[in-house]
This record gives C-alpha cells, sequence and structure tokens, in this order.
C-alpha cells in the first residue's frame, strides 16, 4: 500500500502548484505535548476515510469536528490532506487553521521540499515525516528544512529496525511509534510496548493508530508516551466531545488550562 501511495505523491509533486501563503496565527505541538490538558496528550485526527477502512464519516465537516476537538479539550489537531487514499485536502487544513486555535498538523506523505513548502503555505504548525518513505539522509534534510521555515515535525517509524536507523542518523524532538502494520492493516499497541525503551530522553514519544480507549492510553501512557494520536475511534463517535469524553473515560481537563 505504502509503494502505492507514493507512486501517486510523485506524481502529484510533478504537477504540484504552490498556493498563496496564508496568514495565520502559529501554536507549537511541542510545547502543547509538552504540558498536556489532561494526563496524556491528544492529537486528535480529522479523517474522512481511509485506505484500510473505506469512508469513516459520510456526514464530514472538517471545520465543525476541529472546533468539536478543541471544546473537547484536545491539545493538537491532526488533519488528513491526502485526497486520493483518505479523502482529505489542504483546504481543510487552511479552514481550520483559520478558526481553531490549536496546533494543527499536516497528515499526508511528504517526500519532497516542495511539499514542504505547500504545508508552510497553507498554514499548518507541524507537518509528519515517515522514515521509510525516503532515504534516511533525505528524510534528515526535510526535518531540517522543516524546521527552518518554522514548521514542527512529528516523525514517525513502524519498526524498531527503522526507529534504529532513525537514531543513528538524527533525534526528532517528537517521534511517533505507528500501531499500525502497513502489509495487514492490524494494529496493536505491542508496537509502542516495544519500541519505548529506545525512544531518547530528549524526544517527545506519540503513540500512534489504533487507540480506542481509556485502558489503550493507560497501556501507552505506562510505557512513557506523552501523547497520542486518534483517528477512527473519535470519528465514529457521535460527536467530537462525546468521542474524546468516551476516550478519557470522563477524566477532566486540568484547571489550569
Ligand atoms: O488509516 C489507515 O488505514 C492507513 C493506511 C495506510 C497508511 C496510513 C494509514 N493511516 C494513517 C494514520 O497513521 C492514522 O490516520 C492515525 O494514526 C490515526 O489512526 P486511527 O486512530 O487508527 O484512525
Amino acid at each position: 500500500m505504502l509503494e502505492k501511495i507514493l507512486e501517486t505523491k510523485k506524481m502529484e509533486i510533478a504537477a504540484l502548484e504552490l498556493p498563496e501563503q496564508v496568514d495565520v496565527p502559529h501554536h507549537s505541538l511541542y510545547e502543547a505535548l509538552r504540558s498536556p490538558n489532561r494526563s496524556i496528550g491528544l492529537i486528535a485526527e480529522v479523517k474522512k476515510a481511509s485506505p484500510s477502512k473505506g469512508v469513516i464519516k459520510e456526514q464530514f465537516e472538517p471545520v465543525a469536528i476541529a472546533k468539536g476537538y478543541k471544546e473537547g479539550g484536545a491539545d493538537a489537531i491532526s488533519v488528513l490532506t491526502d485526497v486520493k487514499y483518505f479523502q482529505g485536502h489542504c483546504d481543510y487544513l487552511t479552514a481550520i487553521k483559520q478558526v481553531v486555535s490549536l496546533p494543527v498538523m499536516r497528515k499526508d506523505f511528504i517526500i519532497d521540499k516542495k511539499q514542504v513548502d505547500e504545508t508552510v503555505r497553507i498554514g499548518a504548525d507541524a507537518m509528519l515525516l515517515i522514515v521509510g518513505t525516503v532515504p534516511i539522509l533525505e528524510l534528515k534534510e526535510l526535518y531540517e528544512y522543516a524546521y527552518s521555515q518554522g514548521l514542527e515535525c512529528l516523525v514517525e517509524v513502524h519498526a524498531k529496525s527503522e526507529l534504529e536507523e532513525l537514531l543513528a542518523s538524527f533525534s526528532p524532538k517528537i517521534i511517533g511509534v505507528n500501531n499500525r502494520n502497513l502489509k495487514t492493516f492490524e494494529t496493536s499497541l505491542t508496537q509502542t510496548e516495544e519500541m519505548s525503551d529506545l525512544i531518547p530522553d530528549g524526544s517527545l514519544f506519540v503513540s500512534e493508530s489504533g487507540i480506542h480507549s481509556k485502558q489503550d492510553l493507560e497501556r501507552v501512557g505506562k510505557v512513557g508516551a506523552a501523547g497520542v494520536l486518534v483517528g477512527e475511534s473519535l470519528m465514529r463517535a457521535e460527536t467530537p466531545v462525546a468521542g474524546i469524553s468516551h476516550l478519557f473515560g470522563g477524566e477532566t481537563i486540568a484547571a489550569s488550562s
């Protein structure tokens, strides 16, 4: 699946025309995860569809969903911008940035500097980089280029070998362990548990995918995750607020936030 997605990306990049720069206030993903509203940071994802589940939300209103995430106490928002496989769009991210005062991450398959420029122009605060999509030294260059442009990165791994390869090259400020196997699409929190010991003390650790309950949050929190990235279970909830409340088992927001 990843190969297929990357082939599509290469074609899109060849045809990419950069949009006008939007003027929006910025918020740090790193800082939001360092002082989360609850016991663990929540990056709540705006996700209409996925290759593994097809359409998740028929009545999809990205701005209303993001406003609901803010109301429910999410620390940050992730927006899928891939059109073909996730039915996302860059315009959704810009529209959300214009009205919701939370850090917003672009979740896409970013393999080229031109996409980093696009990510800056659409107003994102952060973007995803995935180990294995480009050679590790190119990933490092994209990471450094992104930070030089004021964009933070969540650097994602799917396997212990990828994490080792990453850390042999550089230590990102935010590392995500994705619990989804991209061949079978199955998710297992064992991924997070097995890789947690390798995450450097200086990096924030985010557990991604397949998180549905308070028990799941506790499981990944126990091995040091500072945050979680949750899409499907929130998108399938009656409302974003209800989804977050269910996820945290009624845990309230800290008084200081
Ligand atoms: O979600 C998929 O089916 C998928 C397939 C192939 C590559 C990536 C995919 N998902 C991207 C993500 O990492 C998730 O959207 C994100 O971590 C949230 O996961 P979930 O809470 O399980 O929706």
